[in-house]
């Protein structure tokens, strides 16, 4: 079977095939995609494949520099944007920001 290059916790993959959320958040971990790279996508709980996407942009942003327009491209407050990325990420206050489109 084929591997997924990036998942999502399967509660996002929603907004993400209705256009919703057209960013995320990733640790240096997940630093490497680049932009015009199309990844296969598929859900954290089971890896199973929902949409492949297109990279447009890998930007690094500190956990203090979140801001509204962040919160509007994940489909969320800010308030919960800073909540979700505590919960994934705990300590940690280095991020990248993978902007990405729906490809298929
Ligand atoms: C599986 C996983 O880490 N999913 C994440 C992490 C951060 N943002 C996001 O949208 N999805």
């Amino acid at each position: 079977m084929l591997q997924n290059d990036i998942t999502f916790f399967a509660r996002f993959e929603p907004d993400i095939l209705a256009g919703r959320k057209t960013i995320t958040i990733r640790d240096a971990a997940e630093s490497h995609f680049q932009p015009g790279q199309r990844l296969r996508t598929g859900r954290y709980e089971d890896n199973g494949y929902f949409c492949t996407l297109e990279v447009i942009s890998t930007t690094p942003v500190a956990l203090n520099e979140l801001n509204d327009e962040h919160a509007r491209q994940e489909n969320m407050t800010l308030a919960e944007l800073r909540q979700v990325i505590a919960e994934i990420y705990p300590g940690l206050d280095e991020f990248y920001v993978i902007a990405f489109k729906r490809i298929s």
